[in-house]
C-alpha cells in the first residue's frame, strides 16, 4: 500500500499503519510482546481479542517461517491492555533489516512503553540445558558489525537520536522482576540469565563458529531479537527479553546431534506453558508499576 524507500519507512507511513491499527480497535496497549518461533501461544492468553493477519495490515512484511503464524492480536492479558506479534521477522526471510523491525515503531506509535520479546535459541554455555528460560541482559550483534544495522540510513529524530545509547539496552528492573517472579513460580532450576548472539541465519552454526562465539561470551545463538531491541531502544521504549533454549549447540566434532527447526518448535510446546506464566505474570506487575510511577 505505501512504498518501500530506500532505507525502509518514513515516520508518517509508521504512523498511517499505527492509525489504522488504532481505528479498528479500542485497545491501548501499554506491553508490546514479540513471539519467538513456536512460542506464539502468548498470543492466545488474551482476552476480548482483535486480530489482524498481516497481510491485511498495510505495510506489513507476512511470515514466512513454521511456527510464527503472522498475527498481530490485541487485547487484554489478566486485564492489561497488550498487543502481540504472533510472528516475527527475520533477515534470513529476505527482507530489509528495516522492513524486520518495522513493527516495534508501529508499536511505539501505537502507545506502547515496554516491549517484551522471546525467542528460540541455541545454548552455547555449557551449564545450560534444554528447556532452561534465558534473561537476556546483553547482546552481540553480529550483522551490525558488518554494517547491517536497523537504523542505519538517515534518522528521524521523531523516533531518536543518531547515536542511541545501548549499554543499558535491556532493562535491569525487568530482569530482576523476571528473576523474582520466576523465583515465586518454582522456576528456579530452569532460569538463567545470560548474552544473546544473533547471526544472519538460516543456516545453523559450524562446529567452528559456536566455539568462536562461546570464546567471545555469548550463552546463547538465534536470528533475531537485537534488531528489535536497538529500534525499541532507539524510540525510547523499556526492553525485557527472553530465549528459550531450544537445543544445545554442537560444539563437539563427534557429536551425533544435528540443530534443526523442529526440536526448536518441539521445546517450545513443552515449556510453553510456564513461559507464558512467567511472561503474564511479568505484565501485571510492570502495569502496577507504571500506576504507582503516575500515582508519586
Ligand atoms: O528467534 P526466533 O524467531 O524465536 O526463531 C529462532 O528459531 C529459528 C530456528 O529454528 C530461527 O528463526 C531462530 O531465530
Ligand atoms: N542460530 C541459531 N538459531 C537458533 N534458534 C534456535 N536454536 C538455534 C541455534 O542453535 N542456532
Amino acid at each position: 500500500m505505501f512504498p518501500e524507500t530506500k532505507n525502509g519507512y518514513t515516520y508518517e507511513d509508521c504512523k498511517a499503519t499505527a492509525d489504522w491499527l488504532l481505528a479498528q480497535t479500542d485497545v491501548r496497549p501499554k506491553v508490546g510482546i514479540v513471539c519467538g518461533s513456536g512460542l506464539g501461544g502468548l498470543a492466545d492468553m488474551l482476552k476480548n481479542q482483535v486480530a489482524f493477519n498481516y497481510k491485511d495490515i498495510p505495510n506489513f512484511p507476512q511470515s514466512t517461517v513454521h511456527g510464527h503464524a503472522g498475527r498481530l492480536v490485541f487485547g487484554t492479558l489478566k486485564g492489561r491492555p497488550c498487543v502481540c506479534m504472533q510472528g516475527r521477522f527475520h533477515l534470513y526471510e529476505g527482507y530489509s533489516i528495516q522492513k524486520i523491525t518495522l513493527p516495534i515503531r508501529i508499536f511505539k506509535l501505537l502507545g506502547v512503553e515496554t516491549v517484551m520479546l522471546t525467542n528460540a535459541a541455541g545454548g552455547l554455555n555449557q551449564d545450560f540445558k534444554v528447556g532452561d528460560i534465558m534473561i537476556i541482559k546483553d547482546h552481540l550483534n553480529m550483522p551490525g558489525f558488518a554494517g547491517n544495522n536497523p537504523l542505519s540510513g538517515p534518522n528521524d529524530e521523531r523516533f531518536g537520536v543518531r547515536f542511541p545509547c545501548m549499554s543499558d539496552a535491556y532493562d535491569r528492573e525487568l530482569q530482576q522482576m523476571a528473576m523474582d517472579v520466576g523465583q515465586e513460580l518454582g522456576y528456579g532450576d530452569f532460569l538463567k540469565e545470560g548474552v544473546y548472539c544473533v547471526l544472519g541465519g538460516p543456516s545453523f552454526e559450524t562446529v567452528a563458529e559456536s566455539r568462536m562465539l562461546h570464546k567471545l561470551g555469548a550463552d546463547a545463538v538465534g536470528m533475531s531479537t537485537a534488531p528489535e531491541v536497538i529500534v525499541a531502544r532507539h524510540c525510547g521504549m523499556r526492553v525485557f527479553a527472553l530465549s528459550l533454549i531450544t537445543n544445545q549447540v554442537v560444539m563437539e566434532y563427534d557429536s551425533a546431534e544435528k540443530a534443526n527447526h523442529e526440536e526448536v518448535l518441539q521445546t517450545g510446546k513443552e515449556r510453553a506453558e510456564q513461559l507464558e506464566r512467567l511472561v503474564s505474570t511479568m505484565v501485571t506487575k510492570i502495569d502496577q508499576k507504571l500506576a504507582f510511577s503516575i500515582v508519586v
